[in-house]
């Protein structure tokens, strides 16, 4: 059986045993144009790893994981608060607007309803750009605002709130208009805005994507839209669905992810010039470079507030690293299953740089008798997701995933990386960056953790030392036939 055989025998067997938990995931299956499942626009082009040059054409054909599948991903990873330490920047344009900070819900004095659904999510203090941005988010008279912070950091629950608290159930029309990149992400934001909003009575939110239909003369009656560009931009010009003149909050989340996807920042653009100049104006993103920025200061008019929480540098502190030397294929197979059966090991996840790889070891390690996830660019957003919401619930120990595949991915618990491969850039140079972003902690988690890599000839010995000394941290030799040693460095 060749290896393209076995990878596809894998997925299938995987695709099997997922397709009845796919069912009962929130997000739908949607073939149109906004689903990021179905045709993504890739923001970098192809991206191929090649640390083993002959079997670099099995990852030839696996396309880059777009921004929005990969904001998805996370969104549906972050379970829970991602917590920060960093200190919160604000670049206020206007001096002379109040601007303090809260460490209570109480202190923002919302409705009894919303407050009791805010505490029935669970959230017992605001997070940290929640602290800051919430008190300007709901002043009065409204104040503009771009709000940049990573993943998981609480910018959602912000804004939602923030509409959730503007808009006034006895008035039958759409008077918060929340703009999404894809179908999914649409969905997720309904979805919690529907969760926060549970104690007001009457509250109706529609999704203006595609699948949902208007027809000509019909006006919307609900309070809150939450859509795609494209589709919203027809609702409100084409079918006159709703009155843009009569939003008072427009919201436009993941700026960074609409602005990789061909069309979305000229829509966006101009529903935004259809508002009237009192209408609320929001921006989130998690990233905010040069091309955000520009976009965002064009789109959010009226010196808005400024406020980034920078993402928490990533070290190597607390992460004991070895290197394990090989001399081909087969004996990295041989050292891997050593290892593992001779340490218990909590989760883990080991990067390989082809399917190929991927899909030997998966099932190797299978056979072994090991729970493992084998995580594929080629599959489908929401298994994509499935495979490492198992990982995450502790349903999998090992996942196994080629560089393309996990790209942006954190799973914070895995405690042990294994680089079968080691991390190289699409131009053959060592990947720095991505080795302290797999094996890498930040304070939060301080934990100890355990990266082990495999070296098999030269060039790959020349990476990992390029990558020691770029870090100053030894990476120590270890014998895959020593068990004890082995054992010692669980301990
Ligand atoms: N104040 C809070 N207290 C506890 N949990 C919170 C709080 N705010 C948000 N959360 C939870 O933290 C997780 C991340 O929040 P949220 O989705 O709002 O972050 P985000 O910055 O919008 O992330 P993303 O960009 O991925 O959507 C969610 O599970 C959310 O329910």
């Amino acid at each position: 059986m060749s290896g393209e055989d076995d990878w596809g025998d894998l997925i299938t067997k995987q695709e099997k045993g997922l397709t009845e938990k796919i069912e009962s995931l929130t997000i739908k299956k949607e073939s149109g144009e906004n689903s990021s499942a179905s045709k993504d626009v890739s923001p970098s082009g192809s991206h191929s790893e090649t640390s083993q040059p002959s079997e670099s054409r099995d990852d030839a054909e696996e396309k880059d994981v777009s921004k929005s599948d990969i904001s998805l991903l996370q969104k549906l990873l972050h379970s829970k608060l991602v917590q920060s330490k960093s200190d919160i920047e604000v670049l206020r344009k206007d001096p002379t607007s109040p601007l303090y900070s809260v460490k209570s819900f109480e202190a923002l004095h919302l409705k009894p309803e919303l407050l009791k659904g805010v505490y029935d999510m669970g959230f017992n203090a605001p997070s940290k750009i929640q602290e800051t941005a919430l008190p300007t988010l709901l002043a009065d008279p409204p104040t503009n605002m771009i709000a940049q912070s990573q993943s998981g950091t609480g910018k959602t629950a912000a804004f939602v709130l923030t509409m959730l608290s503007r808009v006034d159930v006895s008035k039958n029309y759409p008077q918060c208009l929340c703009l999404a990149p894809t179908y999914e992400l649409a969905l997720q934001i309904g979805e919690v805005t529907k969760e926060m909003s549970k104690f007001m009575s009457g509250l109706r939110i529609v999704h203006a994507v595609r699948g949902e239909r208007v027809s000509r003369g019909d006006k919307l009656d609900c309070h809150i839209l939450i859509g795609t560009p494209g589709t919203t931009q027809d609702w409100a010009t084409r079918f006159g669905a709703f009155d843009l003149k009569k939003i008072k909050v427009f919201v436009l989340d993941e700026a960074d992810v609409m602005i990789s996807l061909q069309g979305h920042q000229d829509q966006s653009y101009r529903l935004q010039k259809g508002l009237s100049p009192n209408c609320q104006m929001l921006l989130f993103s998690a990233t905010y470079d040069e091309s955000v920025m520009a976009f965002a200061e064009k789109i959010i008019p009226n010196d808005p507030v400024i406020i980034k929480l920078r993402r928490e540098e990533e070290s190597l502190d607390n992460i004991k690293q070895y290197y394990i030397e090989c001399s081909s294929q087969e004996e990295k197979f041989e050292a891997l299953s050593n290892i593992y059966g001779a340490i218990s090991i909590g989760q883990s996840m080991i990067f390989c740089a082809t399917r190929r790889t991927a899909s030997t070891l998966a099932e190797k390690m299978t056979k072994d008798g090991h729970a493992v996830g084998l995580l594929s660019g080629e599959l489908p957003i929401e298994m994509r997701a499935d495979i490492i919401k198992r990982f995450r619930d502790g349903k999998e120990k090992v996942l196994i995933t080629t560089n393309v595949s996990a790209r942006g991915i954190d799973v914070e618990q895995v405690t042990v990386v294994v680089n079968f491969d080691l991390p190289i850039t699409p131009d053959n140079k060592p990947d720095c960056e991505t080795y302290l972003h797999r094996i890498g902690r930040t304070g939060r988690f301080g934990k100890n953790g355990i990266a082990i890599n495999f070296v098999d000839g030269q060039r790959s010995m020349t990476t990992m030392r390029y990558i020691e000394k770029h870090f100053g941290r030894t990476i120590s030799k270890l014998d895959a036939g020593d068990l004890d040693a082995i054992e010692k460095i669980s301990s």
